[in-house]
């Protein structure tokens, strides 16, 4: 299996792909119901702690929201786990730790890309071991009551939060050089809170 494809997904019954060149990005609907929702947000509130970002984007309001790890010894995230690998098609061996993503009124991530720049300064720290990132998986828990649409700024596709909702795309071009066109902004929160996940597949097993 190429470690870089999520070769299922076009395949899922009811999932849609943005008509765009430029970037691989899939929808899907209710992909997880209400109380699946429930019990990652519960553990999110549980276990959350300011976020960190990776390169240093110079300024500390770039990623405002709260963060944790979810843990993949409590089965619950575990079957989450599995059941995103299982319905892309990916390895679950190249996943990240899934991550519990918080945001309160004013709370954003600005425009970013999921992998890290190969001329970045931290480049060596966090790809020497597993490589870069591949794919991303995100699934949004809830809807806030107004702000923190996801928006694709190069592309200028704006994707509404709804509860179950996931969102996955290629990071990386068909030849394996990442794809600047995933470009995206975690938008403000105006109203109410945000709450998703986020799973990270990289080119090689995750060691850390
Ligand atoms: O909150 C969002 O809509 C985007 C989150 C995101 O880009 C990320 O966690 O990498
Ligand atoms: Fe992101």
């Amino acid at each position: 299996m190429s470690t870089s494809d999520a070769p299922l997904l076009a395949t899922q019954p009811g999932i849609q792909r943005l008509p765009r060149p430029e970037l691989v990005l899939f929808m899907k609907r209710d992909f997880l119901d209400a109380e699946a929702c429930a019990g990652l947000i519960d553990r999110i509130d549980t276990n959350r702690r300011p976020s960190t970002i990776a390169d240093d984007m110079g300024y500390e309001a770039f990623r405002t929201s709260e963060t944790c790890d979810l843990d993949d010894a409590d089965p619950f995230v575990a079957a989450i786990n599995a059941r995103l690998a299982a319905y892309a098609g990916l390895d679950p061996a190249h996943g990240e730790p899934l991550q519990g993503q918080r945001y309160g009124v004013g709370q954003e991530f600005k425009a970013h890309t999921d992998y890290f720049e190969p001329s970045g300064r931290d480049f060596a720290t966090y790809c020497s071991r597993s490589g870069n990132r591949t794919w991303t998986l995100m699934v949004y828990l809830n809807e806030p009551g107004a702000g923190g649409a996801t928006r694709f700024t190069k592309l200028g596709k704006t994707i509404q939060p709804e509860t179950g909702k996931l969102v996955a795309w290629n990071n990386r071009l068909p030849d394996g050089r990442p794809n600047p066109a995933s470009i995206h902004h975690g938008m403000k929160v105006r109203a109410g809170t945000k709450y998703i996940i986020t799973k990270w597949y990289r080119e090689r097993l995750w060691i850390g």
